[in-house]
């Protein structure tokens, strides 16, 4: 599996980050998330949001994001990443897959308070609303998380790209 780069996108909660780390070890590819870079070079999000607010944290998810997806390997997206323009370009020479979860899923998901969008399932599902159109018009698969274990997920997603989909 050389040369390609797999974008994961989707909602808060839907499993990119858990679910982009085993794909990426099934695949044999290097494994980056955003959000852990922005961490790694900022310090913690929810800081980010209370001390310098979410457009500086989207300035920081850009570049993170944009380093990220040029190097081959699986790439865990934060869930508002896809809303930089530049970014859903970028997207057209990557292969997206999109995580759904439906919401009756997500409550023991979101329990901690790491973040600062999502505050409670209501939350949730207005961010969801206002952007799934966006998640599937950039998406080349769609895989849902909500029932089934994370290994079958990462096996259909593998098979999928081991299919030449990409
Ligand atoms: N298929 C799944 N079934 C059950 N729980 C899951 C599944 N995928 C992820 N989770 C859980 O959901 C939570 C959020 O996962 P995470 O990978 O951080 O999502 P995201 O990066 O999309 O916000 C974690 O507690 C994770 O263990
Ligand atoms: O949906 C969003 O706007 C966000 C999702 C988070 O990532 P996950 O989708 O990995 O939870 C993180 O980037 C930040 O809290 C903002
Ligand atoms: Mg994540």
């Amino acid at each position: 599996m050389n040369g390609v780069t797999i974008v994961l996108i989707g909602p808060p909660a839907a499993g990119k980050t858990r679910i982009g780390r085993r794909l990426a070890k099934r695949l044999g590819l290097p494994f980056v998330d955003t959000d852990a870079v922005i961490v790694a070079q900022h310090g913690p999000i929810p800081g980010i949001f209370a001390e310098h607010g979410e457009p500086h944290f989207r300035a920081l998810e850009r570049v993170a994001v944009a380093e990220s997806i040029a190097e081959p390997g699986v790439v865990s997206l934060g869930g508002g990443a896809v809303l930089d323009p530049e970014t859903q370009s970028d997207l057209a020479a990557t292969t997206v897959v999109l995580l759904t979860v439906q919401a009756d899923a997500i409550a023991s998901r979101i329990s901690n308070a790491k973040r600062p969008l999502v505050t409670d399932l209501e939350s949730w599902k207005r961010l969801v609303a206002a952007r799934s159109d966006l998640y599937n018009s950039l998406a080349d698969y769609t895989a849902d998380t909500s029932t089934r274990p994370i290994e079958t997920i990462v096996e259909e997603i593998a098979a999928w790209v081991e299919e030449g989909h990409r």
